[in-house]
């Protein structure tokens, strides 16, 4: 469905050549849910901006929707949908109104663009809402209209551009459940872009990282967590007295690493915490050291971003 070799986009500013995306390599397959992750700055906007026809590449290539982004922009604008991070509705027009404009703007026929915009509507639980001004909507609905507005015409891709900055956690997982369902219901590929780990790691089949430019990794998100080797392990000990001992027990487990101890805290990464930490409990037991409890923790798409750049994310979008 998307296919890209080599996409560069250079921007010249006054102080220099900004090299907003360096050659970029990537494949999605019909149906796929990609998220495009990275910190401020990375180039996700400029990748989406390109792939989207918004802005032509410095060199390189890509398809979309069997489509060149550069010599056949009008075929792949037909075929995608576009929700970008700003609101595209218009207060003082009723929500069936604006979807039904939009159907109607791709060209359906006035009967065809209103059972369209309703069952659309229906999709993005909308349906009850189809008389209120846009302007009356909360973030939640008016962000779930953007997605309508994005889907009514039955793309085969959309592009949704940080699709729930600014909602609350339980729209965000409202709207993550309306995401997948495109792919169930209707086999749309969908290609997001994001700066929140939670959402790569709820929505998507397939994160690709971006940093710089470049893509850093790309994998499913339990291939990615696997990059980082181990599980995190914590053990509160009830004496902080008794760190060293507690350190050396598990300096001794096979496969621990990076070991440390902070006021009363151990903690250390091992493979397959969770039948480690048994294990650690009973040999903490023998060597005298009383705990008040135990933590395993899976690897997050943070740990990665910090494996693969020694950055973390939430460091590098500040
Ligand atoms: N029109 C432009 N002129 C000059 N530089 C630009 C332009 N657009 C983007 N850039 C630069 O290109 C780089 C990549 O920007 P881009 O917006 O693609 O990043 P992003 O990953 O989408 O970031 P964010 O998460 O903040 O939206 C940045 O250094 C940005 O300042």
């Amino acid at each position: 469905m998307i296919r890209t070799r080599a996409l560069t986009r250079h921007f010249r500013t006054r102080s220099g050549t900004v090299e907003a995306v360096r050659g970029i390599d990537l494949d999605v397959a019909d149906g796929e849910v990609v998220a495009v992750l990275g910190p401020n700055g990375a180039g996700k906007s400029t990748t989406l901006r390109m792939l989207t026809t918004l802005l032509p590449p410095t060199s390189g290539s890509a398809q979309v929707a069997g489509h060149d982004v550069g010599h056949d922009a009008v075929a792949v604008r037909r075929r995608i949908g576009l929700v970008g991070q700003g609101h595209g509705s218009s207060p003082g027009l009723r929500v069936h109104e604006e979807l039904t404009a939009q159907a109607r703007l791709h060209g359906l026929g006035r009967r065809d663009a209103r059972s369209r915009a309703a069952e659309t509507a229906r999709m993005l639980d909308l349906d009850g809402l189809g008389d209120r001004d846009t302007g009356t909507l909360s973030g939640g609905q008016l962000r779930r209209l953007d997605v309508a507005m994005g889907l009514v015409h039955r793309p085969p891709v959309v592009f949704l551009d940080e699709p729930s900055t600014g909602l609350d956690p339980q729209s965000r997982a409202n709207l993550w459940g309306h995401i997948r369902r495109l792919r169930d219901d209707l086999g749309t590929t969908v290609v997001l872009t994001t700066h929140y780990l939670d959402e790569a790691d709820g929505v998507a089949d397939r994160v690709v990282v971006i940093d710089h430019g470049e893509i850093i990794a790309d994998g499913t998100p339990e291939q990615l967590k696997s990059k980082v080797s181990g599980d995190l392990v914590t053990v509160e000990l009830a004496d902080a007295a008794q760190a060293d001992q507690a350190r050396r027990v598990a300096a001794a487990l096979p496969g621990a690493h990076e070991i440390e101890t902070d006021a009363g805290t151990l903690r250390f990464r091992v493979p397959g915490g969770d039948t480690v930490t048994p294990q650690v409990v009973r040999l903490l037991d023998e060597a005298g050291v009383s705990l008040r409890g135990t933590q395993v923790n899976r690897p997050s798409l943070d740990d990665v971003f910090l494996t693969l750049t020694g950055r973390s994310l939430r460091e590098s979008a500040a």
